[in-house]
């Protein structure tokens, strides 16, 4: 049984290939596209994989890019499955979904809840967790020791943030800068703003959520840009790459394991 994991973002599409439906098993290949590059799926880097089995899918970027992925889908010859992509629920492996409207939630943060509670729980922890995935939009989860997701933020992500000062203002023109405390230039201003916006939104549901469940919370972090946010945090992060592969791994596990 091999299981073909996709996660479509706002920016790219990640996908992932393993020997079986179930956490733990082997990684046989994995990569990215920017969405503009969906088309290119068939003809190159899935020309070379074995047929997938199953398949398990989280979007947030619309259904224009779930039916792209669809047809590059059916270009592949050999490959029989039937495409099953993630809807949000009210309880699904041991997360229980707070949202006023549940299947509001970005199908993305729920398969990350999901993969975080059980990467935490596979190390013995059970403790209040806090999930920031960093990608064309950040968002900050949080989960009590008991695996009921509480809320969380949203935000926008480093590039979103930079192009809105760019179109707003009249001399916001300049290149990337560095992260520093106190920013003696618009580059590192403009780059050390955007950073520690996130990292104080960030500290501010780590405190409420403390202060919630009177125990000190798990943090851990995903996304494209999350390696350079991990730094900027004022408390320890765990950067987990593949923390949408773990959770739809969890998911697939109890559709087909
Ligand atoms: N090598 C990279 N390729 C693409 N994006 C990157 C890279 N390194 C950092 N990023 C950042 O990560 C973001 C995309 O992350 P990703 O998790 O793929 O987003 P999404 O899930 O929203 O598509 C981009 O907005 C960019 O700021
Ligand atoms: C917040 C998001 C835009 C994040 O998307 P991403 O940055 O991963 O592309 C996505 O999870 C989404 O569209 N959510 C639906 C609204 C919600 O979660 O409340
Ligand atoms: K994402």
């Amino acid at each position: 049984m091999t299981f073909l994991a996709i996660d479509i973002g706002n920016t790219r599409l990640k996908w992932a290939m393993y020997d079986a439906p179930r956490p733990g098993a082997a990684l046989l290949a994995h990569g990215a596209e920017f969405l503009e590059h969906i088309e290119r799926l068939a003809e190159g880097p899935w020309s070379k994989l074995p047929a997938p089995t199953h398949m398990l899918g989280c979007v947030v970027a619309g259904e224009t890019a779930r039916r792209r992925v669809h047809d590059q889908m059916e270009l592949m010859l050999g490959w029989e499955l039937e495409p099953k992509w993630v809807v949000p629920s009210v309880q699904e492996a041991g997360v229980t979904n707070g949202y006023e409207h549940p299947l509001r939630l970005g199908a993305d943060r729920w398969v990350a809840m999901i993969g975080a509670r059980n990467h935490i729980l596979e190390r013995g922890i059970e403790r209040p967790l806090i999930v920031v995935m960093v990608g064309t939009a950040v968002t900050v989860d949080a989960l009590d020791a008991r695996g009921n997701f509480l809320g969380g933020l949203i935000l926008p992500g480093h590039g979103i943030m930079l192009r809105a000062l760019e179109s707003g203002t009249a001399g916001l023109h300049v290149p990337t800068g560095s992260v520093t405390p106190f920013p003696q230039n618009t580059s590192d201003a403009l780059t050390s703003g955007g950073t520690y916006a996130i990292a104080g939104a960030v500290e501010r549901t780590y405190q409420h959520l403390y202060l919630h469940c009177s125990m000190e919370p798990a943090c851990v972090m995903a996304g494209g840009a999350g390696w350079k946010m991990v730094p900027s945090m004022t408390r320890p992060f765990e950067l987990v790459d593949n923390l949408i592969f773990e959770g739809l791994l969890v998911m697939a596990q109890q559709r087909w394991g």
